[in-house]
């Protein structure tokens, strides 16, 4: 399985440049659409929340995760940040392996996989091929941000600093992807990234072609011989 992470800031164009690996057919898995489902009501993240930060950030009548309550905590509090990444990350990581292996399982052996704490949380380091991080000026970060979330200039600042700075992200990546200009010039570096990753990608399905060839070759071999010599008893 050949997996490639994208990462980024907040609102610097992850969504963006998803949307261009899926309308090229290349199956993405969304961290945060899986952060929203395991703190759907009823789900242990959501009863560790309530234990841990009290009614106060959910809705009194529908039971859901008031997202603005809580992000104004955990955007101003270091600590309380820890505590809820404590509590949502095992749940998430568990549902990306899964749909790994669901993507596995439905012939895909190239998955883009949108992480936007990898190296902030760095458990999914491991696991990865290639890192694609997505960046744009610091300046239209916030912008858009404020015009798409509804948020103050400090409101964005805050959430802009809680994560890692994008310049340390793209140094720690294969490809990068500037995402200060247009759409268009965004669509253009990503399909000529998806290029490349297409073409590595074969070089993995050749290797694992290999690998699976010389296992047979193995295992034929040695049945062989265990019919011919009897090593192994079979009763
Ligand atoms: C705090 C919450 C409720 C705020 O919800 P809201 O709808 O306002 O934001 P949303 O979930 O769409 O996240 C938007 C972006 O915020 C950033 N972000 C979210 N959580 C964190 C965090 N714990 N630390 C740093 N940045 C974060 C990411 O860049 C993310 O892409 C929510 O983000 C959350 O549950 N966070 C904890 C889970 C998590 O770490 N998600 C990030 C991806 S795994
Ligand atoms: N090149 C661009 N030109 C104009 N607007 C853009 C461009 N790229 C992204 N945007 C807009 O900026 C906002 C943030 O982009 P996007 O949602 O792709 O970021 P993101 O990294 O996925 O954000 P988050 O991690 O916070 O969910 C969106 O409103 C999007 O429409």
């Amino acid at each position: 399985m050949f997996l490639v992470a994208l990462t980024g800031g907040i609102a610097s164009g992850k969504s963006t440049v998803t949307k261009i690996f899926r309308d090229n057919g290349v199956p993405v898995i969304d961290a945060d659409a899986i952060a929203r489902q395991v703190v759907e009501p009823g789900r242990p993240a959501w009863h560790k929340i309530k234990a841990a930060f009290g009614e106060e950030v959910f809705h009194a009548e529908s039971g859901e995760l008031n997202r603005e309550a809580l992000g104004r905590i955990i955007f101003d509090d270091v600590e309380k940040r820890r505590v809820l990444n404590e509590i949502t990350h095992p749940e998430i990581h568990r549902t990306i392996y899964r749909e790994v292996i669901k993507c596995f399982f439905m012939g895909h052996n190239f998955v883009v996989l949108d992480l936007p704490l990898l190296f902030e949380i760095r458990v999914m380091l491991n696991y990865i091929h290639k890192i694609i991080t997505v960046t744009c000026e610091e300046d239209i970060q916030v912008t858009r941000l404020m015009d798409r979330s509804q948020y103050t200039e400090a409101e964005a600042k805050k959430r802009i600093k809680a994560q890692m700075p994008l310049e340390l992200k793209c140094e720690q990546s294969h490809f990068v992807i500037e995402n200060s200009g247009t759409l268009r010039d965004t669509e253009e570096q990503t399909l000529k990234i998806l290029a490349i990753l297409q073409d590595s990608n074969q070089h993995w399905k050749i290797r694992g072609v290999i690998f699976a060839t010389a296992a047979l070759l193995v295992s034929s071999i040695a049945w062989l011989l265990n019919y011919k010599y009897k090593w192994f008893n079979s009763n």
